[in-house]
């Protein structure tokens, strides 16, 4: 979906084209929901992707794959490689990030963490609570 993106925007293409785009994004997540959500990754498994042409992190219990994001992010690609493989949570949200910012988080991710390591999406009485984490 990237590379599509990509494309859309390197040709130029119409409105439409953006419009299509952003619809099979919003498929792509009732999908997810329809059919059980994202698949587990373990906090191990993330931290095997800590390089620049493979970068994973951790943002609110889920997993992105920001490898291909890196190098137009607006904040530089070295503050999200010192989170390489690792929990950005709080460096994501301590920056402010934008809506705009939060709703992009989609377009990335990849799983989400098990119940035994999530702290923020989790029925645990312990959990900390959010109220404004990406839905
Ligand atoms: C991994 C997913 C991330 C995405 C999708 C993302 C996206 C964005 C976007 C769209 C902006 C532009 C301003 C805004 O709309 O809020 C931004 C700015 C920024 N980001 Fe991120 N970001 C991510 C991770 C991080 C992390 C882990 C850090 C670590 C500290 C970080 C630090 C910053 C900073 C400092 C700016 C401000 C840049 C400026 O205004 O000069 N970002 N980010």
């Amino acid at each position: 979906m990237d590379s599509l993106r990509g494309l859309v925007s390197a040709l130029h293409l119409s409105k439409e084209a953006e419009v299509l785009f952003t619809a099979i994004k919003s498929l792509e997540k009732i999908q997810r929901k329809v059919l059980g959500g994202l698949p587990e990754i373990t906090l191990k498994e993330v931290a095997h992707h800590d390089e620049m042409n493979d970068c994973w992190v951790v943002i609110y219990d889920r997993v992105y794959n920001v490898t291909d994001f890196l190098r137009s992010h607006p904040g530089g690609e070295w503050t999200i490689m010192d989170y390489a493989g690792r929990d950005a949570t709080i460096a994501f949200r301590g920056t402010g990030h934008s809506k705009d910012a939060i709703a992009m988080l989609n377009d990335y991710v990849i799983g989400e963490l098990p119940e035994t390591e999530r702290i923020f999406r989790t029925d645990n009485p312990c959990a900390v609570l959010l109220t404004d984490i990406p839905e």
